[in-house]
């Protein structure tokens, strides 16, 4: 057990860094730190795990004296915008539908101010591929030929010890062109270069604020102990190691912030770097965020968000599919209205998604920032000419639409499907490394076009038995390789992960909750879905290390449960992932 006392100095925010000038941080009630992140003496971190191969690399007293500052100065914070998205989502199940703010008019009625853009190696970001950041993927996905990669804590991965700690190793050791694999087949990998500026610029995406790290607790001046941030955690590790290196090369600390719901969260995300890059003695403005877009109220405040980070900000993304999950949350309790037709139906096409796609990108290039577009879900299967072929079709289309659209660039899960991405947006930028200077102010979107949830089934698209089958399937083949350490998995031709399974067990939940029939005329109920899931679990096969009834045990709890579980990935960590054999060291 590792055990450190934190040591840190006054922090002095940058002038007009903080504070929209809209409203005001203000001191936290919880006392942890006041509204700039200055620091006051006293908590430590405690690691809470057995100590693994080269962990210690990863863990040095120093690393945990400077995410303890990070707990110290903003847990209290944190706390209090997580309560903050309940009271809101509580608002809305009352009837009260999210909107464009009153009080922050100012900011978006202001035409002068700009954010940072892009900084060294994202001034062109036409594909990137995104991943989780085992040593393999990481090879992999730095020699793919993308232009960016996004190294994923969130969506891609789950959350094991194992991955946390190991993924920074990665991580470190590729920063460093050090980076080498072998399988166990004897296949052995290695960077393409040693020198990451010839790479694809690396962009990580640290865990949202919602998750903890249960292996971390703070220990605060009076003794209290408290789980750690999963977002402080990641974030704090990956600076730590590797902010100066990174400039060095030619590069920077560059990062996807997931699942906002909100432009004070992004407040939140701004003052940690602010104090970070003050504790690490960066230059203010080094490091660069690029906002996920993925949750319904964090739509209403683009422009909110942009402005926060704006001395960081280098642009937002259009996360889909935590966007359509945001959407299923938000009004799971309000009726057949809006109720959302089967996944496979659900496409970027639908007008509330167009909405929202085209509002980002108009929002993003009238303040200078990048857009970037989302994941088509469709992967290849090197083994099945006739499933590649679909992908690469679908992925083409996607991706022709966003470049049309003025998306300066996109995601692939695939390096087989960066050609194609590719190809998409030469077509579009030609020699140029964006499309930053294409205003959009042809684009109106106002509440009424966000919110057309209904437009999906009223074009014609349906509930059908086989879409609650595929849900319920692919959610509890998804868990099973979540509870196993995969956060990303190759299912019927997609690539699924946390945000696709949560769009799966959330519309079961809905459509129980809102008395749904199938187009066939069948009533999705409780039982019905409980037989469905016995059927299903049956069939799946038995490979050696399964956790298939766990799995089941908790889709049960996240998809047919009373109360709708605001994440899946909550309920699967505490009581399935920690201190599984996926959880220890490698
Ligand atoms: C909603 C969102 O947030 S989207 C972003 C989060 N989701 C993701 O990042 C998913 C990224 N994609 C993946 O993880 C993978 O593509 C999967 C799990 C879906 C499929 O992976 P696999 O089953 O290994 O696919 P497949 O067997 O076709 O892979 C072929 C090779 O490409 C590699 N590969 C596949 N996807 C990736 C990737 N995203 N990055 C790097 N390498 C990759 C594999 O490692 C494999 O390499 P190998 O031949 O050396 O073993
Ligand atoms: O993170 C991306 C998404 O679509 O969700
Ligand atoms: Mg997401």
């Amino acid at each position: 057990m590792t055990t450190t006392t934190l040591t840190t100095e006054t922090h002095r925010p940058t002038s007009g860094t903080t504070g929209a000038g809209h409203a005001t941080s203000g001191t936290t009630s919880s006392g942890h730190a006041p509204s700039d992140g200055r620091t006051t003496r006293g908590g430590h971190l405690r690691v809470e795990a057995a100590p693994g191969p080269r962990y210690d690399e990863i863990l040095t007293p120093e690393a945990l004296e400077f995410l303890a500052a990070l707990h110290e100065a903003f847990l209290g914070r944190r706390h209090e915008l997580l309560q903050e998205r309940q009271r809101r989502r509580a608002d809305v199940a009352d009837g009260i539908d999210p909107d464009f703010r009153a009080c922050t008019r100012p900011v978006r009625d202001d035409p002068t101010w700009r954010v940072a853009g892009w900084a060294p190696g994202l001034e062109d970001r036409r594909v990137e591929i995104t991943g989780p950041t085992d040593p393999k993927m990481t090879i992999n996905a730095l020699n793919s030929g993308a232009k960016v990669w996004l190294a994923d804590a969130e969506d891609a991965s789950s959350p094991t010890w194992r991955n946390v700690v190991e993924g920074q190793l990665s991580l470190r050791d590729a920063i460093r062109g050090e980076l080498e694999f072998t399988n166990e087949a004897g296949k052995e990998y290695r960077l393409a270069s040693r020198d990451i500026a010839d790479l694809p610029t690396i962009v990580f995406r640290p865990r949202g604020w919602h998750l903890t790290e249960a292996h971390l607790r703070y220990v605060d001046r009076s003794g209290t102990a408290t789980a750690a941030s999963g977002s402080l955690v990641d974030f704090g590790l990956y600076l730590f190691h590797n902010a100066t290196e990174l400039v060095a090369r030619g590069r920077g600390p560059y990062f996807y912030l997931p699942k906002l719901e909100g432009y004070r969260e992004a407040r939140l995300w701004n003052d940690v770097f602010v104090l970070a890059q003050d504790l690490l003695g960066i230059p203010q403005g080094t490091i660069r965020a690029t906002v996920l877009i993925e949750t319904l109220p964090a739509a209403f405040e683009m422009e909110e968000i942009l402005y926060e980070l704006r001395e960081h900000s280098a642009g937002l993304n259009a996360g889909r599919w935590d966007y359509l999950f945001s959407i299923i949350k938000s009004f799971r309790t309000r009726g057949d209205q809006y109720v959302l037709p089967d996944r496979d139906q659900l496409t970027m096409t639908v007008p509330f998604m167009r909405a929202y796609t085209e509002l980002l990108v108009k929002t993003c290039h009238r303040r200078g920032a990048h857009a970037i577009g989302g994941m088509s879900a469709f992967i290849p299967d090197r083994r099945r000419p006739d499933v590649t072929e679909r992908a690469l079709a679908k992925v083409a289309a996607d991706k022709a639409r966003e470049a049309g659209d003025g998306f300066d660039g996109s995601w692939v899960a695939h390096p087989d499907l960066i050609p194609t991405a590719r190809a998409q947006f030469d077509a579009v930028l030609g020699e140029l490394p964006n499309q930053v200077h294409v205003q959009r102010d042809d684009v109106e979107v106002g509440q009424h076009e966000l919110l057309d949830i209904g437009s999906a089934r009223r074009a014609g698209a349906t509930v059908t038995a086989a879409g609650l089958r595929a849900n319920v399937s692919v959610a509890v083949r998804y868990l099973d390789a979540w509870l196993r350490g995969n956060g990303a998995a190759a299912i019927d031709g997609l690539m699924e992960d946390a945000a696709t399974a949560e769009i799966s067990r959330s519309q079961v939940w809905q459509w129980i909750a809102s008395g749904t029939r199938t187009e066939g005329g069948v009533p999705i109920t409780r039982s019905r879905v409980e037989a469905l899931l016995a059927e299903i679990v049956d069939d799946l096969p038995r490979t050696p290390g399964n956790r298939i009834e766990e799995a089941a045990a908790v889709f049960r709890q996240v998809a047919l449960a009373e109360e709708f579980p605001t994440f899946l990935t909550l309920a699967g960590y505490s009581q399935h992932l920690v201190g599984s054999s996926a959880d220890q060291p490698g």
